[in-house]
C-alpha cells in the first residue's frame, strides 16, 4: 500500500495487481517452476514450461482475486486487510468478478491449447479448491480450514510437473506429490504463526481460526508438531532418490532453524515473535525449493568431476 501516490492508469493497475495477492502468488509460481525443473533431466521443454508457468500464474491470480471478492466483508473487519481494493471501494465487486473470470478463462485457454489437459484439470481444481472450497466453506466452518484448504496452495509443484511431463511416467505422481506434501505440512506453521499475532482480527471477523477457537497455547503446540513433521517430510526427496546431499544439508539446516523458532514460540520473548516465525516460514519455503532446484542442477555437474572413472588411465 505504502509508496508514492499514483494517478490514473498506474493507480488502477496497482489496485488490480493488489487484487491478485502478488507476493503470495510469486512464491506459488516459484514452487511450480521448481516442479517443472525437477520433473526432467536438464532443461524442461520451452513451450510447456513458459506457457505452463503463465497459465498457473494466471489461475493463482484469479483464485486470489475471487478470494478477495468473496471475503470482502471479512476483510473489512480486519486491520490487516481493511485496505484491500474491494473493501475501500477502489474496485467494484462486478469489475473484480470480470477481471478474475478473464484471468481464469485466459489461464485455461493457454493450458488446454498449448500445454496439456491434465495440467488444465489440476490447475482448475486448485483454483476452485482455494477460491470456493476454502474461501466459501472451510474458512468459515472449521479451525482445520487451512489444513484442508492448504492442499490447493500446495498443488503448484504438481501443476508445474504436469505441465512438462503430462504425468505419463511411472514416478511422476509419487515424486510430484512429495513436493506437494512438503508445502501441505508447511502451511499450518506458516499460517498459524500469523494467526496467533492477528487473533483479535479473526475473532472480530468471526473466522474460526485455531488461536481463536482453541487458544494460543494449543496453537503453539500444533505449530511445533507440524514443524517436526515438516523436517521429517523435507528429507523424503533424498529417501526417494530425487535429491542429493546438497539438498539434504540445506533442508536440515533450514529445518533446524524452523524448529528453533517453533520451540522459542512456546515461550516467546514478546508478542511480535509470532510474526518472526511467520516471516521465517516464507524464507524457509523459498530457500528449501531453491535448494531442491540447485541440487537437481548441481549434482549432474559435480558427479562427473568427482568420479574416478572419468580419470583417463595412462
Ligand atoms: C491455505 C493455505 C494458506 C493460508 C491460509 C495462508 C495465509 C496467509 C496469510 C493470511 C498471509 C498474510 C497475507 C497478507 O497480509 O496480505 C500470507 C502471506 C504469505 N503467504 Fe501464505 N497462506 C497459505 C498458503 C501459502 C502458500 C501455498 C504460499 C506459497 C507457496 C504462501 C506464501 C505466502 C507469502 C510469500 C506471503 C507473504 C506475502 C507478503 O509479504 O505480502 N502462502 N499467507
Ligand atoms: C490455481 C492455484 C495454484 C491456486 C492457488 C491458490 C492460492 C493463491 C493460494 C494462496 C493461499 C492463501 C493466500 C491463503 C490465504 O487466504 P486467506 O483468505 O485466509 O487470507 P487473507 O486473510 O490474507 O485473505
Amino acid at each position: 500500500m505504502a509508496g508514492p501516490a499514483r494517478t490514473g492508469f498506474a493507480a488502477t493497475a496497482k489496485q488490480y495487481w493488489d487484487l491478485t495477492k502478488p507476493r503470495v502468488v510469486a512464491l506459488i509460481v516459484f514452487t511450480a517452476l521448481v516442479g517443472m525443473f525437477l520433473a526432467v533431466e536438464g532443461l524442461p521443454p520451452l513451450r510447456e514450461s513458459v506457457l505452463g508457468f503463465l497459465g498457473i500464474w494466471l489461475a493463482a491470480s484469479s483464485a486470489a482475486a475471487i478470494n478477495q471478492l468473496l471475503d470482502s466483508r471479512i476483510d473489512a473487519k480486519m486491520a490487516r486487510t481493511a485496505w484491500r481494493p474491494i473493501v475501500v471501494g477502489q474496485i467494484t465487486p462486478a469489475r473484480a468478478l470480470v477481471f478474475a473470470l478473464a484471468l481464469a478463462v485466459l489461464s485455461m485457454g493457454i493450458l488446454v491449447a498449448w500445454v496439456n489437459t491434465v495440467t488444465a484439470v489440476l490447475t482448475f481444481a486448485s483454483l476452485i479448491g482455494y477460491a470456493v472450497v476454502y474461501t466459501v466453506f472451510l474458512k468459515r466452518a472449521t479451525p482445520q480450514n487451512i489444513v484442508i484448504g492448504g492442499i490447493a496452495g500446495a498443488a503448484p509443484p504438481l501443476l508445474g510437473w504436469a505441465a512438462v511431463t503430462g504425468m505419463q511416467g511411472e514416478w511422476d505422481w509419487p515424486h510430484a506429490l512429495l513436493l506437494v506434501l512438503i508445502i501441505f505440512v508447511w502451511t499450518p506453521p506458516h499460517f498459524w504463526a500469523l494467526a496467533i499475532f492477528r487473533r483479535e482480527d479473526y475473532a472480530r471477523a468471526l473466522v474460526p481460526m485455531l488461536p481463536v477457537t482453541h487458544g494460543v497455547a494449543y496453537t503453539r503446540w500444533q505449530i511445533l508438531f507440524y514443524t517436526v513433521l515438516l523436517v521429517v517430510v523435507s528429507v523424503l526427496p533424498v529417501v526417494f532418490g530425487m535429491s542429493g546431499l546438497f539438498y539434504l544439508g540445506g533442508a536440515l539446516v533450514l529445518g533446524l532453524v524452523f524448529l528453533a523458532y517453533a520451540w522459542k514460540l512456546m515461550d516467546p520473548p514478546d508478542e511480535f515473535f509470532a510474526m518472526k516465525v511467520f516471516n521465517y516460514s516464507i524464507v524457509y519455503l523459498m530457500a528449501l525449493f531453491a535448494f531442491l532446484l540447485l541440487d537437481h542442477w548441481l549434482l549432474p555437474w559435480l558427479q562427473p568431476s568427482t568420479g574416478l572413472e572419468m580419470v583417463p588411465v595412462a
